[in-house]
């Protein structure tokens, strides 16, 4: 499975040019299947979960290229409603494919997906949605069996705004005949991002980062070649962000779109970073131990994100003061913290809520990533510790981390994969 080897060090310096959104590019690439076209994508991360997703369409049927962040993608000869049930339960989006290939198809037969084990993250909101637009799903043999029977749009409101059902619902909706309104659907920028994509395919959409998204179900016949760039991953540069502010250091984040992680940006500020914004770039600068911050809370977006509590956790294991974080998104994201103690950090859970007391350094030690963005945080953890650290079963970062090593490297940090 891999592993780094990184030596502690006193800071980072130089210029991180951050690559395409993860949680962007996988339902974009997911939705090439509804109507059967070629398709141009640019800023598409090579990281191992796009090259899942791509392994599923070319499984089902479709024509793939992929070099130099750009996918050629022609869903034409689509060939099976089946998603691979091996695939599907390796990446968390495959999940997505139902409602795309129930929209191209009527009909969708699908495993239950994987993704990061952070908690049980059920799919009933998916279920139920789509079941209100008509679609009859029953399962068999531990798969999902869809089968497109009513068609109409209709009110759907969410109990949660969950991403992914937002996301399944927008893309079976996009040809349903009539108006479909989500109510409190997720409003990550990522959401925006598929809204985008789907007007330029033709489809009709409209609410996306609001309350309220409605759908105008088309039935598209155009074979036009459609080409999109894919927005950048805020939560890749919140992670290069954190690393920078648990040192001494200075670094230049580029290709970034800075309203995409206020949130984040701002908490670093209160913890005594100094943080400057020109054009599609941030400068962040920190001289000093970080201040601890009172307490945080990860909420759906525009909140604190889920996706940056491990690594700013991270952070926080050596701030100055007393830190709580609370998860409230999923109810198992703290596997990162007994690695973190395997490091020196004086870190107390207490169910979904952390007392992080800031050290004045960690040590290098043997840990193991148990999921992406804890294996993030254990990488932020090991740059500025005393010694070396070797991180175990890297597989789970290099699922999300486009070129992690090159990049770090260029930052000065001294690190190796074996
Ligand atoms: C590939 C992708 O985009 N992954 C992101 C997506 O995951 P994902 O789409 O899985 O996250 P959701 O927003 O759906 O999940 C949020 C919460 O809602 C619950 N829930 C969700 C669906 C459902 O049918 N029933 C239910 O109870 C989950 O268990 C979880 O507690 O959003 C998360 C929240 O921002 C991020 O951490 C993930 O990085
Ligand atoms: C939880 C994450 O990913 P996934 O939903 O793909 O497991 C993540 O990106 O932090």
């Amino acid at each position: 499975m891999g592993s780094f080897i990184i030596q502690g060090s006193k800071g980072l310096e130089g210029i991180v040019d951050i690559g395409g959104s993860k949680n962007a590019a996988l339902p974009i690439i997911a939705s090439t299947v509804i109507c059967p076209r070629e398709y141009i994508l640019e800023n598409i991360p090579d990281i191992e979960d796009v090259k899942d997703m791509f392994d599923i369409l070319h499984t089902m049927g479709c024509k793939i290229q992929y070099e130099d962040g750009v996918a050629l993608i022609d869903t034409r000869d689509l060939n099976t409603f089946k998603v691979p049930e091996k695939l599907v339960r390796k990446i968390r989006s495959s999940i997505i494919l139902m409602g795309a290939v129930l929209q191209r198809t009527g009909n969708v037969e699908i495993a239950y997906p994987g993704g990061c084990e952070i908690g049980l993250r059920p799919i009933d909101l998916h279920l139920k949605g789509l079941r209100k637009l008509g679609v009859e799903i029953v399962e068999k043999n531990g798969l999902l069996i869809g089968t497109v029977k009513e068609p109409e749009g209709i009110e759907i409101s969410l109990d949660y705004p969950s991403v992914g059902a937002t996301e399944n619902i927008m893309l079976y909706a996009v040809g349903v005949p009539g108006k479909t309104t989500i109510y409190n659907p997720a409003r990550e920028p990522e959401i925006v991002d598929l809204q985008n994509f789907l007007n330029i395919c033709g489809y009709e959409i409209s609410g996306a980062g609001t309350g309220v998204i409605t759908i105008e179900g088309k039935n598209i016949k155009s074979t036009e070649t459609v080409e999109y760039k894919i927005i950048s991953d805020r939560i890749e540069a919140g992670t290069y962000l954190s690393a920078a502010a648990s040192m001494k250091s200075k670094i230049y984040i580029r290709n970034i779109e800075k309203s995409h992680f206020k949130s984040i940006t701002s908490i670093y500020e209160d913890a005594g970073c100094e943080i400057r914004e020109t054009k599609g770039t941030i400068v962040i600068k920190n001289s000093g131990r970080l201040n601890a911050i009172e307490k945080v809370t990860t909420q759906p977006y525009p909140g604190f994100p889920t996706d940056m509590q491990a690594q700013f956790m991270a952070s926080m294991a050596t701030a100055n003061g007393i830190t709580i974080i609370e998860e409230t998104v999923f109810d198992s994201r703290f596997k990162h913290v007994p690695e973190l103690q395997k490091m020196g950090a004086n870190i107390t859970t207490i169910g979904r809520v952390a007392v992080v007391e800031g050290v004045e350094r960690l040590t290098g030690a043997e840990v193991e990533s148990k999921d992406l963005r804890g294996g993030a945080a254990l990488v932020i953890a090991a740059l500025g510790a005393e010694g070396t650290t070797k991180i175990n079963n890297i597989y789970h970062i290099n699922r999300g981390y486009e070129k992690f090593v090159t990049k770090l490297q260029n930052l000065g940090v001294i690190i190796t994969e074996v």
